[in-house]
């Protein structure tokens, strides 16, 4: 498997609100998307887009605000710990997530939970963040271009 394109830094917050007013008024961010909720995973989700090398703002690596949802977020245990927030994920791209899969279950990488529908609308999986230097890293496949 080879190193794919970083999709998206997932950033953990207590208030989406308060995030987008940062990047906006402190970080100049222009881009940003409605808040919308994924119960499924637990989470609130905001993108925040990046220009890319270009300078063209909409292809760039972003940054994914996050919050919880419902009492089983699974960022709650990280927001106890880090009442600020802060940085939270890593997500890389694949083109194949069943490769991927087996990839990383080859290494003995612990992958938690099932793969399935990301905030893209394409599929993910995470991986323990103890088996990956310290860093919870998410994998998902490449959006396909319509
Ligand atoms: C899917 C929608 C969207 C998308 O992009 O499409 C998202 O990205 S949603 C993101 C939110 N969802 C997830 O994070 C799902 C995967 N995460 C988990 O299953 C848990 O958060 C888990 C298992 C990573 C951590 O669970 P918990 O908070 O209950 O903490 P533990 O005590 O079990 O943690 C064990 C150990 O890991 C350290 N830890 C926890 N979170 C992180 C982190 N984000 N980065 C690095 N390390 C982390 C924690 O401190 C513990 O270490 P220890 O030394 O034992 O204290
Ligand atoms: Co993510």
């Amino acid at each position: 498997m080879k190193l794919g394109r970083l999709n998206h830094i997932g950033v953990a917050t207590r208030s989406i609100a308060d995030s987008v007013a940062y990047y906006r008024e402190t970080m100049g961010a222009e881009q940003v998307t409605q808040p919308f909720d994924l119960p499924a995973q637990g989470v609130k989700v905001c993108f925040v887009d990046t220009p890319d090398a270009v300078g063209e703002v909409g292809k760039g690596t972003q940054i994914e605000l996050i919050e919880p949802l419902g009492e089983d977020s699974p960022i709650r245990g990280f927001l106890a710990k880090n009442p600020a927030g802060g940085q939270h994920h890593v997500c890389y791209e694949v083109t194949d997530i069943a490769e991927a899969r087996a990839w990383f279950e080859g290494l003995g990488k612990r992958i938690l939970g099932p793969t399935r529908v990301g905030a893209h609308g394409t599929p993910i999986f995470f991986l323990h963040p103890k088996d990956m230097m310290g860093q919870l890293t998410e994998i998902m496949e490449t959006p396909r271009e319509h």
